[in-house]
């Protein structure tokens, strides 16, 4: 295990211990804001790229952009999407990530029809009146609120609303609850045994499934009228004779699209709110740009429009700047389908691959004080699709077909929160990466509506733990 043949020169690197190699580390939880403790160790060791194993499988890691340029270029061809047996375990082996070809271009189309821009422009009042619903319901409780949990919440509801038509009030069963302990347990070390994330994680799809399931076949018994959510687009397309879609198929694809659209997108929303209370002036700023939206409109009642949300430049640098900083999405893999020469090393066939998007973020050499969140870096600059510099919805032909959904809840929450509320840390907030975002304590915070923070009699008395 320690020199796996090769025909050229491999990355240098250490592959750790039989079968183990160097997972324990890999995994290990870290506190850190900066490039993960792993990475950053190695890269001063070995340079860019270098090889280690991970989970029973010898895996080239890149932080180096031109290498992470080339794989995202080369998906199909010289490299696939390829993730570990965890994730397959846990989406399902024909998840929308594990399908390549006419099968995928299939579903990404169908993904793309629902949470493309053109239903979001339509879509963009419900996205609206959920983050009211949501602000209005938390500035009502008398003791403090835990925000990563109520976004998770209210993102959830909205995706399970647009997809299936679940009304987490009128259902008997929770379905959001067998989504939790996912991000722990997706990239993690595959032991099924009670107590750990990944058996968690497992005991969750399994009831979740069931319950897709069960939701498919009565709709199918029952067919509506109009076409109005997803489930009813894809009963249409597997009535079509000659189609691709299986049940199992939109199954794994329904549960991949609820998992991938709220746990992400509060992870960022969350993350966003802590680093806007550590950083007065950024949410000044903020403030800014959204109250003077409130000004311009003529009918003091009506809500966000598309030309409004367009017109958020700084609320989307902001969103950019968090995106680059969070590193959500800690490494996105791959697998070579041939024999890669890139640099000197050869890279054999059938070899992972990780890209490391923190590397590429919070690279010294491209992002001055690298640590700091300053959205305004973003002046000027493209944000939309992915550069050398930054993938944090990936890069190429697998970019994250849900970044503008996230984007419009992101943008849409913030300014109700920063336009109407205040909030006030309370405790948690602090992270910890294993190596995805958590917030193990929560982030707790008190809102009040902006015209109450005076009316109040009782202030309560602030303690910022964190
Ligand atoms: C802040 C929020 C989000 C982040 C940081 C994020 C990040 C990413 C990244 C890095 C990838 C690329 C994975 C790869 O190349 O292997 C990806 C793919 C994907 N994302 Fe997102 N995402 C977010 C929100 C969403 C939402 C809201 C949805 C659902 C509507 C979604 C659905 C997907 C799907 C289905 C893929 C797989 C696409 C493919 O294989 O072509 N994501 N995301």
């Amino acid at each position: 295990w320690r020199n796996p043949s090769c025909n050229g020169k491999l990355p240098p690197g250490s592959m750790g211990f039989p079968l183990l190699g160097e997972t324990l580390q890999f995994f290990s939880p870290n506190t850190s804001c900066d490039i993960p403790p792993f990475i950053k160790q190695r890269m001063k060791r070995y340079g860019p790229i270098f090889k280690t194993s991970l989970v029973g499988r010898p895996v080239v890691v890149s932080t180096d952009p031109d290498l992470n340029y080339f794989i995202f270029q080369q998906e199909g061809k010289i490299f696939q999407s390829w993730y570990p047996d965890t994730f397959t375990e846990i989406f399902g082996k024909q998840n929308v990530g594990s399908l390549h070809g006419f099968m995928y271009k299939y579903l990404k189309n169908m993904v793309l029809n629902l949470f493309g821009p053109e239903s979001l422009k339509k879509m963009l009042s419900e996205v609206e009146e959920a983050a009211c619903t949501t602000l209005q319901q938390l500035s009502c409780q008398e003791n403090c609120v835990e925000l990563k949990e109520a976004t998770a919440r209210m993102i959830f509801d909205l995706t399970a609303k647009k997809l299936i038509s679940y009304d987490s009030t009128k259902s008997s069963e929770n379905l959001r609850e067998n989504f939790v302990a996912f991000i722990q347990g997706l990239i993690s070390f595959p032991l099924d045994v009670p107590g750990t994330a990944y058996h968690k994680c497992l005991q969750g799809r399994k009831r979740a499934m069931k319950m897709l399931k069960n939701m498919l076949q009565e709709r199918r018994e029952m067919p509506r009228k109009q076409q109005k959510d997803f489930f009813d687009y894809v009963i249409e397309e597997l009535r079509k004779e000659g189609t691709l879609l299986t049940e199992a198929i939109a199954l794994d694809l329904m549960f991949v699209l609820l998992f991938a659209s709220f746990e992400t997108t509060s992870l960022a929303l969350t993350y966003a709110i802590k680093l806007l209370s550590d950083n007065p002036s950024v949410l000044n700023q903020l403030q800014e740009e959204n109250e003077a939206i409130l000004k311009r409109r003529k009918n003091p009642n009506s809500g966000v429009t598309w030309q409004e949300y367009k017109s958020m430049t700084f609320t989307f640098q902001l969103i950019t700047e968090t995106a680059r900083l969070a590193n959500i999405v800690p490494g996105i893999f791959r697998k070579a389908l041939r024999e890669v020469n890139f640099k000197g090393y050869t890279i054999p066939a059938g070899w992972a691959i990780m890209v490391c998007p923190p590397a590429v973020h919070l690279n010294p050499a491209k992002y001055q004080d690298p640590l700091a969140f300053n959205p305004s870096r973003w002046e000027g600059m493209e944000l939309n699709g992915a550069t050398k510099h930054f993938m944090a919805f990936g890069g190429g032909m697998r970019f994250c077909v849900g970044t503008d959904f996230a984007k419009v809840q992101m943008a849409v929450f913030l300014h109700s929160l920063v336009t109407k509320y205040r909030w006030q840390p309370i405790k948690g907030g602090n992270i910890v990466r294993t190596p995805g975002l958590q917030f193990p304590n929560g982030f707790h915070v008190q809102i009040t509506k902006k015209d109450q923070t005076h009316q109040r009699k009782h202030e309560p008395e602030y303690t910022t733990t964190n």
